[in-house]
């Protein structure tokens, strides 16, 4: 079975459409937590254009005091004010991803060996916090092995170019070397997560050919459901997917 985690950047976005409270990240938070969702996820980003450095905070004292036990995850560029952010909130997880500040959206995964510099520390850190890391890789069964010799927990695998193409050739390829990373992580000792771009569509396909990934961090796609089916309903749907074996 894989833990539903909800991202919350989509809720932020739309609320921050106007200088008023609504959609409220938090409100939402415990309408997906009280129709099962496993954790919530979050990626901060430097403009502040969704999630704001105060929803962090808000979603931080949420968790901890009606929800404990409930994975919080904050994914983001290990800069010095990412890693200081972490420290401060102390998420369950830290997800790595080597995004430009400039960036719309998440792309691609890191390139670990090359990265190590900045990997490294950034691992340390949040490691001695007690704080679980995890870094975003590309269906590329030689990174895991990387992941692993710098210390980190799990990778997620990016899974944003199956998405966009579900359905063709293209996506049984993308398929496939989703799993063999999968099988790599697995064989070097790293728990995986997934995510980008997973819908109620594309999801059944990925669960039967990716076996064991621990956590699905989904967000753009369950908003979208969930404005016309209510965030309930939606989370309800996923997780039935999620919850099937391969
Ligand atoms: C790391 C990742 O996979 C991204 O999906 C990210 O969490 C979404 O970021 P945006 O919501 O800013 O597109
Ligand atoms: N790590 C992926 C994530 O949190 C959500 O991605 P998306 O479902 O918004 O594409």
């Amino acid at each position: 079975m894989t833990k539903l985690s909800v991202n919350l950047n989509a809720v932020a976005h739309l609320r921050n459409r106007r200088d008023l409270p609504w959609p409220s990240v938090t409100g939402i938070a415990r309408a997906v937590l009280d129709a099962g969702a496993e954790g919530i996820t979050i990626h901060p980003r430097p403009d502040e254009r969704h999630i704001r450095r105060t929803d962090v905070f808000d979603l931080e004292r949420l968790l901890r005091t009606d929800y404990p036990g409930i994975e919080y995850n904050i994914e983001g560029y290990p800069s010095a004010d990412f890693l200081a952010l972490c420290l401060e909130a102390r998420p369950d997880q830290a997800t790595l991803v080597p995004d430009d500040p400039a960036q719309s959206t998440s792309d691609h995964g890191w390139s670990v060996r090359k990265s190590a510099e900045i990997l490294v520390p950034a691992i340390e850190t949040l490691k001695a916090a007690g704080i679980r890391v995890s870094l975003f890789i590309d269906e590329d069964p030689a990174q895991p092995a990387d992941a692993r010799a710098l210390g980190a927990d799990r990778v997620e695998l990016y899974t944003g170019p199956y998405g966009g193409s579900h359905g063709t050739p293209e996506g049984r390829d993308h398929l496939a070397r989703l799993a063999a990373t999968a099988e790599a992580a697995h064989a070097a000792g790293l728990g995986v997560n997934a995510g980008h771009d997973l819908t109620l569509a594309n999801l059944p396909d990925f669960q039967a050919a990716v076996p064991g990934v621990q956590e699905a961090s989904i967000g753009h796609a369950i908003t979208a459901d969930a404005l016309l089916m209510g965030f309930p309903e939606a989370v309800r749907r996923y997780r039935a997917v999620l919850a099937r074996p391969a």
